[in-house]
């Protein structure tokens, strides 16, 4: 709920309008059977024309405001309601972006989708059915009463009676069916995870001929979630009748004891139908509240979440007073990145990632880390960018720690071509300037020729339309090599002093790998290069290689120390001879 209030201070102004126009309407929709009994009682006292005129246009002023605040409200409620639900996507979708890797496998994938959609569209529903269905409830049910007791104060409180027994039936209900709604939630996760699974690896199911057991798994998280709506919609059917049945009660007690005051000459027979039409019009918004109110554990249950993601500090974060790094350059040695005696714990492991890791990246050196499957190549790559903090030792870039400095700045010091290539949808061209918006066709052509994308791409100084070309979803359209290519094709556009290659040429062929390898040599003149690879072959050439065993580090030097004096580089690189 204080998520919502805080979104809608912003739009105070739209909201203040909201509260006036429903205030008014519902006062001139009660207005208009008040005016209906003057009429009727003038008519049965034989009043004259101009009073039963002047009834007829206060009942005409009366619907005209109420039409017309109606309509109003309405556009007003749907453009607060749609601009509360664009900030929360705003600020989730920054938050997810703030949040470490860690953090962000807390929540997963598929959490985080349904957080960013469907819970923030619940709300947004919920927000603008509040407005329609809940906000009227006590200028309504005020006015009515106001009114009621003006004609009869023992009408009156029989009127505040049945109001009291819906409230009641609302408030009990709305109890029982809160943690029905927080289940349903936490199923409609589960559903999105299964399902993102199952489409992500739908041709893998195909191949091992696990449909059947797939659908089942489906069908079991599908049923899950029937179920529990079931039983949350059961309740508020039984809130429905169980309402139904007070008000009608209410309406046959009502005209049972109107028509005895009435013969006592109590009030009049106007009266009887004003009274009517307010206990109707007001049980009726009770009625759409209670409606609201079955919506309401969902709504909140999805606020909850929404706020749980914004509430979440980073575990990653800039440091409160950081250095400077406008001006920060390479150090007089040529030193880049320097990694200090670094260790590395994940939160939820046992067992180090990495230990007392040493070793440093100069410019126009290349610098590669290898190792065997799990050895913690990639996790050097994500700690050199901050993607998670060492536990021990330090990483520093041009001499400062990189916790001292702001992401931002590591981040535009450091490229970073990641293992699984993924290109946004878009353009080739988008794609390339996604590190530099106003990088020039030379830059870019640059770029293709160092990536070895040229070939696929075409040539953009003769023709730079191909540039235009559609990028679909990841890159699907174009093959896994490419999609490599091009996301290098897309780090060396803007300006770095290191650019990070975390096993970025294993879909290459051997070919275009050496082609690769050797552009980046004679294009990596005035920057730091660290490969991280398994295949001997890519860091072969490099001008320093670190040998990593589990988490360790093996040796260092180059290719022709390491196998004169490292065990574990002489293996690896006998393992892949033999193959
Ligand atoms: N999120 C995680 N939580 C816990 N442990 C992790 C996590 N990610 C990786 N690890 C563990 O950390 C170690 C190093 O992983 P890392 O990804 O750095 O290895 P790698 O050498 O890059 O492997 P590969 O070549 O297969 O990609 C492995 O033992 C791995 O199981």
């Amino acid at each position: 709920m204080r998520l919502v209030l805080r979104y809608i201070r912003p739009q105070w102004k739209l909201a203040t309008l909201i509260v006036v126009l429903t205030a008014v309407n519902a006062v001139a929709s009660l207005l208009i059977p008040t005016y209906a009994a003057d009429l009727i009682d003038e008519a049965a006292a034989g009043g004259g024309f101009s009073a039963m005129a002047t009834s007829c246009l206060l009942m005409a002023v009366a619907s005209l405001v109420a039409s017309g605040t109606a309509i109003w409200s309405g556009y007003a409620v749907a453009k607060l309601s749609a601009r509360v639900a664009r900030d929360m996507r705003d600020d989730l979708y920054a938050k997810s972006l703030e949040l470490s890797a860690y953090d962000f496998a807390q929540f997963g994938l598929a959490s985080m989708t349904t957080r960013t959609m469907s819970d923030i569209n619940v709300i947004q529903v919920a927000l603008s059915d509040f407005n329609f269905m809940m906000l009227p409830v006590p200028f309504m049910v005020g006015t009515s009463l106001v009114l009621s007791f003006r004609i009869s104060a023992r009408i009156g409180w029989l009127l505040t009676a049945a109001m009291a027994v819906v409230i009641v039936l609302g408030v009990v209900i709305l109890t029982a069916a809160s943690p029905l709604y927080r289940r349903l939630q936490k199923l409609l996760d589960r559903i999105g995870a299964v399902l993102l699974e199952n489409l992500t690896g739908v041709r893998v199911v195909r191949a091992f001929g696990r449909e059947a057991d797939e659908e089942a798994r489906m069908d079991r998280t599908f049923a899950d979630y029937a179920t529990t709506s079931i039983r949350a919609n059961r309740m508020f059917a039984n809130l429905d009748g169980l309402s139904y049945l007070a008000i009608n009660l209410f309406i046959a007690l009502m005209l049972f004891v109107s028509g005895h005051y009435i013969a006592l000459g109590e009030f009049q027979i106007g009266g009887l139908v004003a009274l009517s039409e307010y206990a109707v019009m007001c049980l009726f918004f009770l009625m759409m509240a209670q409606m609201m109110i079955a919506m309401l554990p969902r709504a909140l249950e999805c606020a909850r979440r929404v706020d749980e993601v914004l509430a979440c500090t980073p575990s990653i974060a800039d440091p409160d007073d950081p250095v400077d790094m406008a001006g920060a350059a390479p150090l007089a040695d040529g030193e880049v990145l320097r990694f200090d005696n670094v260790g590395f714990r994940f939160p939820d492991a046992s067992e180090d990632a990495l230990s007392a890791v040493s070793f440093s990246c100069s410019v126009g050196k290349t610098t590669a880390v290898i190792g065997g499957t799990g050895s913690g190549k990639s996790t050097v790559a994500m700690l050199a960018l901050r993607f998670h903090d060492a536990t021990t030792g330090h990483v520093l870039l041009d001499g400062v720690d990189v916790k001292a400095m702001r992401q931002a700045d590591l981040h535009r010091h450091v490229a970073y071509i990641q293992q699984r290539a993924w290109l946004f949808s878009g353009t080739v061209g988008e794609n390339l300037r996604h590190r530099s918006d106003a990088a020039g066709l030379t830059e870019l052509r640059r770029a293709l020729d160092v990536s070895q994308s040229a070939p696929f791409v075409g040539d953009i100084a003769s023709d730079p339309s191909v540039l235009a070309r559609p990028v679909a979803l990841g890159g699907s359209n174009f093959s896994g090599g490419q999609r490599q290519r091009l996301s290098i094709a897309r780090a060396l556009v803007g300006p770095s002093q290191l650019v990070v290659f975390d096993d970025s040429f294993s879909a290459l062929d051997f070919a275009t790998d050496a082609a690769l390898r050797r552009a980046l040599k004679e294009e990596m003149g005035d920057k730091a290069v660290l490969i991280v690879a398994q295949r001997v072959n890519t860091i072969r050439h490099a001008d320093h290689i670190v040998v990593l065993s589990d988490g360790r580090v093996a040796g260092q030097g180059t290719h022709d120390e390491l196998m004169d004096h490292c065990d574990v580089y002489r293996e690896i690189v006998a393992s892949q001879t033999r193959e």
